[in-house]
C-alpha cells in the first residue's frame, strides 16, 4: 500500500528567458515579456512529493520535518531571492523555464529520497501555470 506524502514550499527568484545564440527579434517573439533584458521575478510555489510504503515503525513514508529541511537546504537556500541566470550555476546554459527549474529541482532532491520511493515535484511560476516532473 502506498502513500503519497506532500510539503509545499515557496521561493522568490528573478529570471530572464532567451537565448544568446538567437538575435533579438527571435527571443522577443518566443519568449515574450519573459524576455525582458532587466529581468523580472515570480513568486514560485512548490510542492514535493515522496510516494511510497509506509513504514510499520514510525508510521511513516517520509518524516515531513526531513523533507522540509531538504528542500530548504537544496531549493530555498539556493534559490530564494536570487537571480537564476546569473547566481545559479544549473541555469549558466539553461534557461530558467519552470520546466527546466521543476527537472533541476527533481534532480537535487532524488539522490536524497529513498531509491524505492517516487519523487514528485510540482512548480508553480504563477497562480496560473504551473509545471510537474516526476522523472
Ligand atoms: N511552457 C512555458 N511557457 C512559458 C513559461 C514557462 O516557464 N514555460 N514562462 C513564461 C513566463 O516566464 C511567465 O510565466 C509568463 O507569465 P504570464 O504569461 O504573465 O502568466 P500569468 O499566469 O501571470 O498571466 P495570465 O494573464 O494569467 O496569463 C511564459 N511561457
Ligand atoms: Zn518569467
Amino acid at each position: 500500500m502506498k502513500v503519497k506524502v506532500s510539503r509545499r514550499a515557496h521561493f522568490n527568484a528573478a529570471h530572464r528567458l532567451y537565448r544568446p545564440d538567437w538575435q533579438d527579434e527571435k527571443n522577443e517573439a518566443v519568449f515574450g515579456k519573459c524576455n525582458n533584458p532587466n529581468f523580472h521575478g515570480h513568486n514560485y510555489e512548490l510542492i514535493v512529493s515522496v510516494t511510497g510504503e509506509i513504514d510499520p515503525e514510525t508510521g511513516f513514508v517520509i518524516d515531513v520535518k526531513i523533507l522540509k529541511d531538504l528542500i530548504k537546504s537544496e531549493v530555498e537556500d539556493a534559490f530564494d531571492h536570487k537571480n537564476l541566470n546569473v547566481e545559479v550555476p544549473e541555469f549558466k546554459k539553461l534557461n530558467p523555464t519552470a520546466e527546466n527549474i521543476a527537472v533541476v529541482i527533481w534532480n537535487k532532491l532524488r539522490p536524497h529520497i529513498k531509491s524505492s520511493d517516487e519523487l514528485e515535484v510540482v512548480l508553480y511560476e504563477t497562480p496560473r501555470n504551473f509545471v510537474t516532473f516526476s522523472g
